[in-house]
């Protein structure tokens, strides 16, 4: 047999189809194989999506050669498959998905080999200070990479370089740093309660069964999900197979890789945009490779070519963060069920607050539902209570009231800590003019400039914009004229700091300077109760353990329910019952006291009463009614440009050319809530559909017969939108 001749191609850019070229004569090719080949006049990476013996076409003379084969394992037919799946489902571009499976060549290079230096028991013919500084750090003989050895002796690499040279030194090659630790699954076992322990046992029949099934963990918040998902992990450790665990925000989990190494022997691999270049190769071809037993990750870790993945889990499955929302849009759980189906393997999706999807998928018998009722050691759930701002609210320009403040006096009186929740960045969210009532916008964005304080700068939550705070106003000349409307932590922290003089405080935001790396040290400081007071936003409310606290003051609990969004009511009671879930994990007779002028909406209610079937049986009857998700499908399509008559005029010409059909109700165009984003003005149009419909295949039937956006006006098509503004 002769071997095929041509290959398709599939390169990562915004290109939907693969390109074919020759296979030349000595070049051996398979599908999946990573490869090299000309596009334009550059050199590009690309994955063999197809060999054939035919040039499907066009003439032989006019197809260019592949280059080369990169050294590193295929990317497996299971990632083709998905990366296909995706394009259509989504309707993006089929080399932009594979782009988050593979990417730049660099990593994909074979690692680099280490290079370290150890003595040679000669002595430095010329003794600097820094000489004898490397000396005195190299004297226990050990070897150690070059960089490590500079940085650990507070010296330059040239001083290293230098002694090698000398011949004080030796250069030696390392072996690669590890990335595939063996794992235990008895290393140490935790005694699970019964409701654990049947639902640890479901879960790892389901993994030695090795067959598609969806599992929903759904357990109160400490109910110890992660112990009995991790019985699930242990399982497919033993059958020699691989775990993929996907977390919302993996830059901040810490706690949970010391726990899985406590649990395990070792931390698993990471896999998220802050791990290194270098690192990230090693992961991803010992993944592939089949090396690496468990890799925790963020959302694009689902795109990782495991040879043979034996299960998927999706801890806090319902959190927003899963979706993304640029290039390619799509959701993370929803994909992960999606490639737990292809490869025939278990998926578990866990939550305290299940998302309106899965529950539904589970009481329609899709998914098999576990339930963990009750806290880890019989710990009680906080006494919940609401405070009615419109009858017991705190005076003018305060947001605490005299009961929260009690509360806080109490819990720091006894030593304990209290958890101040504002899901709002910056000191205010509003500045205004006092004189002439003006309100500071941004220049690019319908939407109002948050006073950063801390910062010093007024800053758009949207573009990134910012600038100085303003000494006049722009419209009336006035001077010192301006007041901050509405609370952000900043203000709120001012707030304690004035009530609580004596209290240690401490503030928790995504924008906090220092980064990642500081909120993660925060993080911990809080859990190890450095801090009396924490004030934070949605950042805190997830997933972490924190053992001191014992207070949880919602400030505005109507502040998620105000937008128009369908989800609004469902992602507000999630916030608010894992915020007020962190309390108590460790001591009974913890507190949440809930500031509200709506007491007796249901979703609050539903909170204080403890009562999440009320809150599911609603607002499942809502969706049901209104034929929103999940009983439906919807997918948004959102046209910009930077003239407002542009994008209303490409939007209308595609409403008016959908085609007909008794199954999808197109709605709109209408402006976005954010009408206008970093100078170009959005119109929104929304398509209905029943569940059973195939809303995708529709949408690209649609647009194929519409001229594409032309000029600056853009098309951005979301399927399963989480994001309505
Ligand atoms: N069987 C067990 N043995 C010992 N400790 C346990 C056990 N189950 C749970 N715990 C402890 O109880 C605490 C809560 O468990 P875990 O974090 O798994 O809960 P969770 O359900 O994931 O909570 P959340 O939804 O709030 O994130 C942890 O400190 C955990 O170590
Ligand atoms: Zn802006």
């Amino acid at each position: 047999m002769t071997a095929p001749r041509y290959a398709d191609v599939l390169i990562p850019v915004a290109i939907d189809r693969p390109y074919s070229y020759r296979v030349p004569a000595e070049l051996e090719l398979g599908p999946g194989d990573v490869v090299s080949v000309p596009l334009g006049n550059r050199t590009a990476l690309g994955v063999v999506w197809q060999l054939r013996d035919d040039p499907g076409g066009v003439s032989h003379n006019r197809l260019k050669d592949v280059l080369a084969r990169y050294e590193v394992p295929a990317v497996p037919a299971a990632i083709r498959r998905l990366v296909d799946w995706i394009a259509d489902y989504t309707l993006s571009p089929r080399g932009m998905v594979l782009r988050m499976a593979v990417r730049d060549p660099d990593h994909l290079a074979p690692p680099r080999p280490r290079i370290g230096v150890r003595l040679t028991g000669q002595p430095p013919s010329r003794p600097t200070s820094a000489r004898t500084k490397l000396m005195a750090l190299m004297a226990d003989g050990l070897a150690r990479a070059k960089g490590e050895a500079a940085k650990e002796a507070g010296v330059s690499i040239g001083v290293v370089d230098g002694l090698i040279d000398d011949g004080a030194l030796e250069a030696i090659t390392l072996p690669p740093e590890s990335v595939a630790e063996t794992l235990d699954p008895d290393h140490a076992r935790p005694a699970l309660n019964p409701a654990q322990h049947e639902a640890a046992q479901v879960l790892a029949d389901g993994v030695a069964a090795r067959a598609f099934q969806v599992y929903l963990v759904d357990g109160v918040t400490g109910s110890g999900k992660t112990e009995v998902y991790f019985e699930a992990v242990a399982e497919a450790i033993r059958q020699g197979r691989q775990t993929l665990i996907l977390v919302p925000e993996i830059a901040l989990t810490t706690q949970f890789l010391d726990r899985f190494a406590e649990r395990f022997g070792h931390r698993p691999a990471a896999w998220h945009s802050g791990v290194g270049q270098a690192r990230r190769g090693r992961v991803w071809t010992g993944v592939a490779a089949g090396e690496v037993p468990v890799v925790i990750g963020a959302r694009s870790a689902l795109f990782l070519p495991f040879q043979d993945l034996g299960l998927i889990i999706v801890d806090e499955e319902h959190e927003g963060a899963y979706k993304q929302d640029d290039g390619v849009h799509y959701h993370a759980r929803d994909m992960a069920v999606v490639r737990g189906r292809m490869e025939a393997i278990p998926v578990v999706l866990a939550s305290a607050t299940p998302s309106l999807e899965s529950r539904v998928n589970a009481d329609k018998g899709r998914y098999r539902r576990l339930i963990l009722p009750e806290r880890f050691g019989g710990r009680e759930m906080p006494a919940i209570s609401t405070v009615d701002m419109k009858v017991q609210g705190p005076p003018r320009g305060r947001w605490i009231s005299p009961a929260l403040e009690l509360a806080m006096r109490r819990t720091l009186e006894e030593k304990e800590q209290s958890l101040i929740f504002l899901n709002r960045r910056g000191y205010a969210p509003l500045t205004l003019c006092r004189t002439c009532g003006e309100r500071i916008q941004c220049p690019n964005c319908s939407a109002w400039l948050v006073d950063h304080r801390f910062r010093r700068r007024l800053v758009c939550h949207h573009c990134g914009f910012s600038m100085p705070p303003l000494e006049h106003c722009p419209k009336c000349d006035a001077v010192d004229s301006f007041v901050a409307c509405g609370p952000g932590v900043e203000r709120m922290a001012e707030e304690c700091a004035t009530l609580f003089p004596e209290a240690r405080l401490l503030v928790l935001s995504s924008d906090m300077a220092g980064g990642i790396e500081r909120i993660r040290q925060e993080i911990e400081a809080v859990a190890k109760g450095e801090a009396d007071i924490v004030i934070g936003t949605q950042l805190i409310a997830k997933g972490h353990n924190f053992p001191h606290l014992a207070l949880v003051g919602v400030v505005d609990a109507d502040l998620g329910l105000q937008n128009g969004d369908p989800r609004a009511g469902e992602r507000t009671f999630q916030l608010l019952q894992q915020v007020v879930g962190r309390a108590g994990r460790a001591k009974d007779g913890s507190r949440a006291l809930i500031q509200t002028h709506r007491p007796d909406h249901p979703i609050i209610d539903a909170i204080v009463k403890g009562d999440r079937e009320a809150f599911y049986e609603a607002e499942i009857a809502m969706r049901e009614e209104a034929q929103l998700p999940p009983h439906g499908r919807l997918a948004a399509l959102v046209v910009s440009a930077e003239a407002q008559s542009d994008a209303m005029a490409y939007a209308r010409m595609l409403v008016r050319s959908s085609p007909a059909s008794k199954d999808v109700k197109v709605l709109g165009p209408a402006e976005a809530p954010l009408a206008l984003v970093r100078g170009r003005h959005r119109m929104r149009i929304l398509a209905r559909s029943p569940r059973a419909f195939d809303l995708s295949g529709w949408l690209r039937d649609w647009l194929s017969k519409v001229e594409a956006p032309r000029g600056n006006v853009r098309l951005e098509i979301d399927v399963d939108p989480q994001s309505f503004l």
